[in-house]
């Protein structure tokens, strides 16, 4: 802005005044220079009006003192001229001429003042005085004319630059200014908006809220102050702004009264003008909070609501039930098989199963239905206008029969099933929690007994869910309470006489329940996620106990210890075991690691490498339970598999005419010719003993023979055991 030499100037030192005094009689002039000179001023002669206009053009004087009567150009001729070019000299006439006309004429002509001949000379120093005292109160107040100028500039700018919206309302509430943004925000050019009533840009809805604050006439602290309120757009106007809404913009509002007087004395009459008021747009600040409340209420995987919102909604919908007497139904999902995805695929799969799964129920569910994910891989529906509990038996099938074709992830082919427990308002709770848990609890007794399908909530399944959360806690504590225990069950050879291997069967000692069996608690430790721990433990304590006889001198047989089928999926899995072994000096020939054949078709590229790995350390491979699982032959080949056991359910089934003894017939045959050891379980009879050792069976388990029992009893057995000659006894390191 170039206003800043204006400012400047008014600081800068005064400088002396500057006259130029043009006659033609030499003497006069001369003494006019003198007596000026003497009062302080710089004085510059012109004899003739040529010099005089030649000076005029390239210095400037403040004033100029000028003889009307000159032979060449006289003294009018040189007013002109400096009025033509718009000279800021200030001319004093000097003239002989004492007629009235003249005056007037000289005065007409531009000058500033009119002296006659002759004159006193301190009568000239008076009018040169008031002549610049005249030149400097002009100057000042052209200067205050710029500054004033300028500020208005500068606030114009301000306020039209302004982020915000400004607008000055008049006494009725109509509109007389508003600075552009108003354009930018809303749509409305101010064109249109000057002279309207401010109600027209306020959202119908707000128009009460902004009654009296928008047309605020309160000052200072009681005016309106930050409040909120929605503004009209014009409709042609979507989508250039960022409000969510696209019909009205959220805008924070302070609006002040305008008074004539605004800052003058008390006593002064006050007139209202008006109101002058600033709007912010908030709709940036309203969707961030529209997303963080999004996120409160949302479970951010699927999108879909979370717990909180789900009950916030089934609150509502039991309320209005009561009032209208109807049923609501509440549905706990889980799925049945998402952990060993997660786990095995990683969790980047199992998110999008998750994703996939809830598209898939809610294809199940009619608009008014809620479902809700609460984490893991839990979800909950809420219907929440039942006729009766049928109904929501169909939606349970429906959702069902949903998840049952596999999800293709990533290239997998995963299949979870879903198991649901369904409690119904009013019978089954009367809150919100409750109808949860409860729906929670029959969900658990679904999962108990069969796996996928669907219960309804009784009272009588409290007390067994009470008891799981009993044990599932118990879990927890049992590593470290010491609470596990393992029995050892001897194998035998074909003779029944020489213990040829031992398994390890894992035994919880419950400090209430007593002695639990893998049944009751292994498939809650892999749920809970503490199977790993557990494996470990059962190996490293084995392991240990195997050494402790190599060191006593007992020879003892290689020793088998179950593995889960989440087991073989950690990737640390084959280190973890030999470092157990190494751990206790033990080498691998003395352990054999029992699967199950349902682990290895899951996926027999990584089984295969484990196993290699495994077999490369000596340790054997058994295949636990054969025959009751896929009983796909074809990876019999492929992996290193030393021996298969017959599981029990067919050695029991050993009677004459039964199916069991074709199908041993056939698992022996078949271990024979793959050069693989058979082992048999569940040996209770000597007739099944006979049979197996007519066909050959290597080795045999059962409680013919031994119950599993604590390391103790089964050392006095090793110890009066002889070796058996089959290749399944292990030599025990640096000896034979
Ligand atoms: N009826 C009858 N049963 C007999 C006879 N002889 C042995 N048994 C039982 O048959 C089961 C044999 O173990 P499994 O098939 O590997 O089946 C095991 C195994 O799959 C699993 N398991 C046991 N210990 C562990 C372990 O440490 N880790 C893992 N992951 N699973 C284990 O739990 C299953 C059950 O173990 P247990 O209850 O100890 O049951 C054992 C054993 O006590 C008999 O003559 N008649």
């Amino acid at each position: 802005m170039g206003h800043h030499k204006t400012l400047l100037h008014i600081h800068m030192p005064p400088q002396p005044p500057q006259i130029l005094a043009i006659d033609d009689e030499p003497r006069l002039l001369s003494s006019l220079k003198q007596l000026l000179a003497l009062n302080g001023y710089v004085v510059t002669t012109a004899g003739d009006g040529q010099s005089a206009i030649a000076q005029l053009r390239t210095n400037n004087y403040d004033i100029a003192l000028i003889d009307l009567k000159m032979p060449d150009i006289d003294g009018r001729e040189i007013m002109r001229y400096v009025t033509e070019q718009n000279i800021h000299t200030d001319i004093i006439v000097i003239s002989g001429e004492a007629s009235f006309e003249t005056a007037v004429d000289a005065l007409r002509l531009g000058a500033h003042d009119f002296l006659l001949k002759p004159y006193a000379p301190e009568q000239l120093i008076k009018r040169i005085e008031n002549t610049l005292e005249r030149r400097r109160l002009k100057t000042e107040s052209t200067d205050i004319q710029e500054r004033l100028k300028h500020s208005e500039k500068l606030h114009r700018f301000l306020v039209n630059t302004s982020p915000d919206i400004i607008y000055v309302l008049n006494e009725e509430g109509n509109f007389t200014f508003l600075n552009p943004r108003v354009q930018q925000l809303l749509g409305f050019s101010r064109e249109e908006l000057i002279g309207k009533h401010y109600t027209s840009l306020v959202h119908e809805e707000d128009l009460e809220l902004a009654r009296y604050a928008f047309n605020e006439r309160r000052t200072g602290t009681r005016a309106t102050r930050n409040l909120e309120l929605r503004l009209r757009t014009k409709d042609d106007h979507r989508g250039t702004h960022k409000s969510f809404a696209t019909s009205a913009m959220c805008i924070e509002l302070n609006a002040t009264g305008l008074y004539s007087n605004a800052g003058k004395s008390a006593g002064d009459e006050r007139r209202l003008l008006g109101t002058y008021g600033v709007a912010r747009d908030i709709s940036g600040r309203k969707q961030a909070e529209a997303i963080i409340r999004y996120q409160a209420y949302h479970d951010l995987l699927t999108g879909l609501p979370n717990r909180t919102l789900f009950k916030d909604r089934l609150n509502m919908v039991i309320a209005q039930a009561k009032r209208v007497g109807q049923m609501v139904a509440v549905m706990f999902i889980d799925l049945d098989r998402f952990k060993i995805v997660n786990d095995t695929l990683g969790h980047i799969i199992g998110d999008q199963l998750l994703r996939a799964v809830g598209r898939r129920v809610q294809t199940c569910l009619r608009e008014g239905d809620t479902l809700a994910r609460l984490g893991g891989d839990e979800f909950v529906v809420l219907l929440p206008q039942v006729t009766h509990r049928d109904a929501a038996a169909t939606v349970c099938r429906k959702i069902i029969d949903s998840l049952a074709p596999p999800f293709m992830i990533d290239q997998h082919e995963l299949f979870v099933g879903a198991s649901i427990g369904v409690s119904v308002f009013p019978t089954d709770g009367a809150t919100d929690e409750e109808l949860i848990k409860n729906a929670d609890i029959a969900m658990y007794s679904v999962k108990n007994d069969t796996r996928g399908g669907y219960a309804f909530y009784s009272s009588n399944m409290n007390s067994q869910f009470s008891q799981h959360l009993d044990l599932e806690m118990g879990l927890r504590r049992a590593l470290t309470n010491h609470e596990f225990v393992i029995h050892y069950q001897p194998q035998y050879d074909t003779q029944g006489l020489h213990v040829c291997g031992i398994e390890a069967l894992l035994r919880w000692q419950h400090p209430e329940r007593g002695l639990l069996y893998p049944g009751d608690f292994i498939h809650l430790a892999e749920e809970v996620g503490l199977i790993g721990q557990v494996t470990e433990w059962i190996l490293d304590t084995s392991i240990r106990q195997m050494k402790a006889w190599v060191d006593e001198g007992i020879a003892p047989p290689r020793i088998a210890i179950n593995l889960s089928t989440l087991d073989l999926k950690r990737s640390n899995l084959v280190d973890e075991i030999i470092d157990s072994l190494d751990r206790h000096g033990l080498p691998g020939q003395n352990l054999e690691l029992e699967i199950t054949e349902n682990l290895i078709v899951q996926d027999i590229n990584m089984a295969t490498q484990r196993l290699n790995a495994l077999a490369r350390h000596g340790i054997s491979i058994a295949i636990d339970d054969f025959g009751t699982g896929y009983s796909s032959l074809s990876y019999l080949h492929q992996l290193p598999i030393h021996t298969l056991k017959i599981d029990r359910s067919f050695v029991q089934d050993i009677d004459p005419e039964s199916t069991g003894r074709s199908v041993v017939d056939a698992i022996i045959a078949m271990g024979h010719s793959l050069d693989l050891t058979i082992v048999a379980e569940g040996v209770e009879t000597q007739e099944q003993h006979a049979w197996l050792a007519q066909r050959e069976c290597h080795g045999m388990q059962g409680y013919l023979f031994n119950r599993p029992m604590p390391a103790e009893e089964l050392q006095s057995i090793l110890k009066t055991s002889r070796p058996a000659t089959h290749s399944m006894i292990a030599a025990p390191a640096g000896e034979e």
